[in-house]
């Protein structure tokens, strides 16, 4: 860090300039398809985003299922954090289970992206490791009346938008079944999967194992915002790009990844963006943008009609978030302040 960026104050509070409202139908439906599947599930597998072990998971629908069925934790896209960060954090979600009401049975990390083990990808381990969780939990005598039958296991798959359920379930069955192609639709955009799917079979051996895909469902409290931390989780969220893009602006959500890159005096985008020094200023942050990338376009003013060249800032925006989102600012825990906070 240079004496510029030393000195450099960084705002203290991110203010939502926007209206959020969306809860989708599908989301509704996704719901009550959730309690309905939940009859023929044995247990649950919740996935969820690495950089956000903390933010947006759905706490509240998921306190309401752990009362009936054991869950699982799958902390995907674990490419895109340090390794060294996964211990601490998993310190930190056993040590909330008895105040959030749900406990977790097990947690694994995975990246579904990459199977090659250079890139600390897919380890075939992983399912050895999951079946045998899922043994334990079967086998302890409580748990006796939670299992449908002995022959195989039936796991529901939750989590909220985009966090990989999808890819998780076609690498597992990829891999364990030598099946190519997907089982089920992914996309890069939020809200891709929009109900329960069919059953979808991953594992044949010791045990078969079926998933059903469902579609994901957001924290509500993202619909009231009542609070600075509903506030933060809602736009870490979107900054993974959990929340659709047609609801967040992009350049609120560029906004937000600057306040929090300032805040954790990650200065990386200065060169990144051909800057000399740190900035506050999202508008100046993405003009400085559309003359590096030169993105700019014509407009038509509608009081003069004179037709100008104006930088294209939502798109500049959308090119910051996407070049965090594919890792190119180098492994990033947006919630590392949640550990901290337990120190
Ligand atoms: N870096 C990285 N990206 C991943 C990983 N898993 C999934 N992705 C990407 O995340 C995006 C969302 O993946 P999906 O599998 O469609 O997510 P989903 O949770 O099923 O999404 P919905 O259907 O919207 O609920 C895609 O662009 C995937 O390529 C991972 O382990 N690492």
């Amino acid at each position: 860090m240079n004496s510029v960026e030393r000195a450099f104050i960084a705002r203290s509070q991110f203010i939502l300039k926007q209206k959020v409202q969306w809860f989708p139908g599908h989301m509704r439906k996704g719901i009550k398809d959730i309690g309905r599947t939940l009859k023929n599930t044995d247990l649950i597998l919740e996935v969820h985003d690495a950089r956000i072990p903390f933010s947006g998971r759905n706490l509240n629908l998921l306190s309401r299922i752990a009362s009936v069925k054991p869950i699982l934790l799958l902390m995907n896209k674990s490419d895109l954090i340090n390794n060294k960060d996964k211990c601490r954090i998993e310190e930190e979600l056993f040590a909330r289970m008895g105040s959030n009401n749900v406990p977790i049975k097990h947690i694994f990390w995975m990246n579904s992206l990459h199977s090659n083990p250079i890139y600390g990808g897919y380890d075939s381990k992983l399912m050895t490791t999951i079946i045998s969780s899922i043994e334990k939990i079967a086998n302890v005598g409580s748990n006796n009346n939670l299992f449908q039958t002995d022959d195989h296991y039936n796991l529901l798959v939750m989590g909220i938008p985009n966090v990989g359920k999808s890819t998780v379930i076609n690498r597992l069955r990829n891999v364990f079944l030598q099946k190519s192609g997907k089982a089920t639709k992914i996309g890069s955009l939020a809200g891709v999967t929009r109900s329960v799917l069919e059953k979808i079979k991953i594992c044949d051996n010791p045990k078969k194992i079926y998933l059903y895909d469902t579609p994901g469902i957001l924290e509500p409290s993202f619909h009231r915002l009542e609070t600075n931390a509903d506030i933060e989780a809602m736009m870490r969220c979107a900054v993974c790009g959990n929340i659709s893009e047609k609801v967040l602006e992009a350049e609120l959500t560029a906004d937000y990844l600057l306040y929090w890159m300032n805040k954790m005096a990650n200065y990386q985008y200065v060169e990144w963006f051909g800057m000399d020094k740190p900035t506050n200023d999202i508008t100046e942050l993405l003009t400085y943008g559309a003359i590096k990338f030169n993105f700019f376009e014509k407009r038509r003013s509608m009081t003069t009609g004179e037709t100008n060249i104006v930088p294209q800032l939502s798109s500049v925006a959308d090119k910051f978030v996407y070049a965090f989102r594919d890792g190119s600012f180098g492994p990033i825990l947006l919630d590392e302040d949640h550990l901290r906070m337990t120190k």
